[in-house]
């Protein structure tokens, strides 16, 4: 099957979505777009808002202003539409005693509407599509974690919703569960879902996203596809200063600011002092670099290696995640 178009109209869209609690700023003014069959990583840290989105994009909470829409209905005004059009996994399964994953299933489809005899069908579908046949006769309490999440997945699609809502569907899972939900995220995309799906942990996402918006602290701080992330993230460069003396890396860290603060107004960097390194990011060529190394010999330091530290997606959250409320949004237009 082949994906649709991605360039078809947003599915889901917020725009300048707030959430305040008193004078405490949950969620600042977050734009962003989601295209039909896109799979889109929403990344943050504990705290930084990724819930207060879901719960208004899933209608169970008011923005205080901004807006959001799934495939053309308001997440505010029209909450039996949203209803039916998001399918919402939440990061706890929630406990069901003496309930077959059946009637688990057949619990839900009902409290969806879905009369008896397309729900039995239904059921079986679902199932078929989360991989979790085998398990339908089993009871839900004393399935593993991975087999709970495929359990959830099919009954979030159990009304067959456009577009699927899965909070750290990939929490708790060992290795070999985590590589098999990747694989369902994908075919749910394949069969034209449009899919968030929430993670504080990036890796294990960036294989399986289109696109990728990270949050801290309400703010959206980058937002495009993967590599979008990384060109912006990559205009500025992670260096380090092994010193042979250790002792001395202190030293070596104020100079260093003072240098950068001189040459671009910037103070990035900082001492590990167990490694005996100075680590410091600058948009800054080697050319330009240059001279920091001769200014740092000149002050008695002795350096055996300057170099620039490989970045990958975790250094690029973890840079974009270091920004703090007021740095405005590293936004790439996906
Ligand atoms: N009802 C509320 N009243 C006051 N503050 C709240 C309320 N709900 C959430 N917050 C605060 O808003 C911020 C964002 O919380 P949110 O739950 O959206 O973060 P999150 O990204 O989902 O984090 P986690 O990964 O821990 O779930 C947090 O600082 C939280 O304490």
């Amino acid at each position: 099957m082949t994906k649709p178009s991605l360039s078809d109209e947003p599915v889901v869209q917020t725009h300048e979505l707030t959430k305040r609690y008193d004078e405490f700023t949950a969620l600042d003014s977050l734009s962003i777009q989601v295209s039909r069959g896109q799979i889109l990583g929403f990344i943050g840290p504990n705290g930084a808002g990724k819930t207060t989105t879901i719960r208004i994009l899933v209608g169970l909470a008011r923005p205080t202003s901004g807006s959001a829409r799934i495939a053309g209905a308001d997440c505010v005004t029209e909450a039996r539409k949203i209803k039916r059009l998001v399918g919402y996994m939440p990061d706890d399964f929630g406990k069901y005693n003496n309930m077959r994953v059946g009637e688990y299933l057949d619990f839900f489809g009902a409290a969806y509407g879905i009369g008896r005899r397309p729900r039995m069908k239904r059921i079986d579908e679902v199932l078929e599509i989360a991989g979790a046949t085998y398990m339908k006769d089993l009871f839900v309490d004393a399935l593993s974690r991975g087999m709970q999440q495929r359990v959830a997945i099919a009954r979030t699609l159990m009304h067959d919703p456009e577009v699927l809502i899965l909070d750290e569907p990939a929490n708790g899972l060992d290795p070999q569960a985590r590589i098999d939900m990747r694989i369902m995220l994908l075919r749910l995309a394949e069969m034209g879902k449009t899919l968030i799906v929430t993670s504080h942990i990036l890796p294990e996402l960036a294989r399986v996203c289109d696109i990728v918006a990270m949050i801290t602290k309400g703010k959206l701080r980058a937002f495009g596809t993967v590599d979008e992330i990384m060109r912006d993230i990559k205009q500025r460069r992670t260096m380090e200063v092994q010193l042979v003396n250790a002792e001395k890396v202190d030293q070596a860290t104020s100079v260093t600011n003072r240098w950068l603060e001189s040459t671009s107004g910037e103070t990035t960097a900082e001492a590990a002092h167990a490694e005996g390194i100075v680590r410091f990011s600058t948009s800054k060529t080697d050319a330009e670099l240059a001279p920091l190394l001769a200014h740092l010999i000149e002050q008695g330091q002795v350096v055996s290696q300057f170099r620039e530290v490989p970045t990958d997606l975790e250094d690029a959250f973890l840079s974009v995640a270091g920004q703090g409320n007021d740095a405005d949004a590293a936004k790439v237009e996906a």
